[in-house]
């Protein structure tokens, strides 16, 4: 069998072990333990810099939004207020980690389809940028908190236009049948703006969409960017309303696996500036700030787990399972969309493959597959095993299952290596037990 084709970011230092960051991933496990997400936390940066640039270069007032679901850390949000990135937040936990995290409130914004009234009223008091405002109850609701609280809040309209991302179904929500935002094609987007501009303690910044997530076609987003810019074009003349603010979302797609081919994200946020510019020029709409929320693209390829290997089954004819010491616990995302990713040896990362095993965790459920059917070398117990761009929704969606603790993260960059995440201990999962 050939030599195993490594994905484009793995780096590989003198000793011939996969190195993040500059450190050597044998390192990292020997120091931190194993299950550990490891993030290149300059891939993060470079990513930044890299939609930065090309809002810069349009010349475009822009502000990035970092989706705070796709990781969530007090170290993560440090990391976003020194690069002056926002993020947005979908739930009371979320606010709070931002804040603890040094976030400046008014570049926090508030996404959700059901914030809670305690959710609203904390929100707030904290004053925050904005508030996404996603159904008419909550319409209502955050009017009536804002006039107990004797204050004016800014709110954005979240908006359903109606499109279809290619992306797997769980996951796309830009829709007309989806659970979030205001149907446009019905009315009742229109019908939400009407009731904005009536409310006396609401300030109606601007209209948000979001179609997806893992989106690799750029069509959508070009669908998306002259809808809105239409609608704002409707109702400038209809209301004689100024969006200050067009936020466009996220979603776009990133590297898992060799048959994936995202464009990059520089390349998506080109083409949403330019169709907004044509769609404004052409509409004769003076050009709003544009604000984009992406999560995975930020931080999905710039981190690595680190698993060590341990039991081994092999089933002649029928395929061979090797175990490791995480699984569907530390990242759900095979269970739960079929996602593929690709593991390879850490201390060699190029080894001649010998075998087609698939990679087990240790939950409890025929489905706690991490990578089905890949050609591997030889593997031994305590090997370390690796599988990069686990950085999006593995450790926000990870799960006590079974009694597991959440594995530990650490920030790497220039060769030095920092614990952001401590690992979850046996006491730390009994941390809510009445006794
Ligand atoms: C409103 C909103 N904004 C931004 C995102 C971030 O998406 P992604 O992580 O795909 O960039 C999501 C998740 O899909 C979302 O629901
Ligand atoms: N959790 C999803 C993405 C969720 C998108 C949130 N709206 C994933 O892992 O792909």
């Amino acid at each position: 069998m050939e030599v195993f084709n490594l994905p484009d970011n793995v780096q590989k230092n003198q000793a011939g072990h996969l190195q993040i960051g500059g450190v050597d991933s044998i390192e990292l496990a020997q120091k931190y333990g194993t299950p550990v997400i490891a993030y290149d936390t300059s891939v993060i940066k470079q990513e930044i810099a890299a939609f930065k640039k090309t809002f810069l270069n349009a010349g475009i007032k822009h502000r990035i939004v970092y989706a705070s679901k796709a990781f969530s850390s007090l170290a993560m949000y440090r990391l976003l207020s020194e690069d002056d990135v926002g993020c947005d937040v979908v739930s009371g936990g979320e606010l709070y980690a931002a804040l603890k995290g040094g976030m400046d409130p008014e570049m926090i914004e508030f996404h959700g389809n059901n914030k809670t009234p305690a959710e609203l009223e904390y929100a707030v008091q904290e004053n925050i940028g904005c508030i996404v405002v996603d159904n008419f109850y909550e319409i209502e609701l955050l009017d009536e908190i804002c006039s107990a609280q004797n204050k004016k809040v800014s709110v954005v309209l979240r908006v359903a236009p109606g499109i279809e991302a290619e992306t797997h179904k769980y996951i796309s929500t830009g829709q007309s049948n989806s659970k979030f935002g205001f149907d446009l094609d019905s009315g009742q987007a229109k019908k939400a703006l009407t009731m904005l501009l009536d409310a006396d303690n609401l300030e109606v910044l601007g209209v948000h969409c979001h179609i997806g997530s893992q989106i690799f076609a750029v069509a959508g987003f070009e669908m998306a960017a002259v809808k809105m810019v239409q609608l704002l074009k409707q109702w400038k003349d209809e209301f004689n309303f100024d969006a200050q603010v067009l936020n466009l979302g996220g979603g776009f797609g990133i590297k898992y696996n060799e048959d994936d081919h995202p464009l990059g994200p520089a390349q998506f946020v080109k083409t949403i500036v330019q169709t907004v510019q044509a769609e404004a020029q052409k509409n004769d709409l003076m050009l709003p700030e544009i604000w984009i929320e992406p999560g995975r693209s930020l931080v999905g390829e710039a981190a690595t787990t680190l698993y060590t290997t341990g039991s081994t089954k092999k089933v002649p004819g029928i395929c061979n399972f090797i175990a490791v010491d995480g699984g569907m616990g530390d990242n759900i995302r095979p269970a739960l969309y079929g996602a593929k990713y690709t593991a390879f040896l850490a201390a060699a990362p190029n080894a001649r493959t010998t075998q087609k095993a698939t990679i087990v965790g240790k939950y409890c459920e025929s489905g706690d597959v991490l990578v089905a059917d890949q050609d591997l070398p030889e593997v031994h117990p305590e090997d370390i095993l690796a599988i990069p761009s686990t950085g999006a929704y593995g450790y926000s969606m990870a799960s006590n299952y079974n009694r597991n603790g959440r594995p530990a993260v650490v920030f790497c960059e220039n060769g030095h290596s920092q614990l952001v995440l401590k690992r979850e201990t046996y006491a730390d999962m009994l941390h809510l037990e009445v006794e």
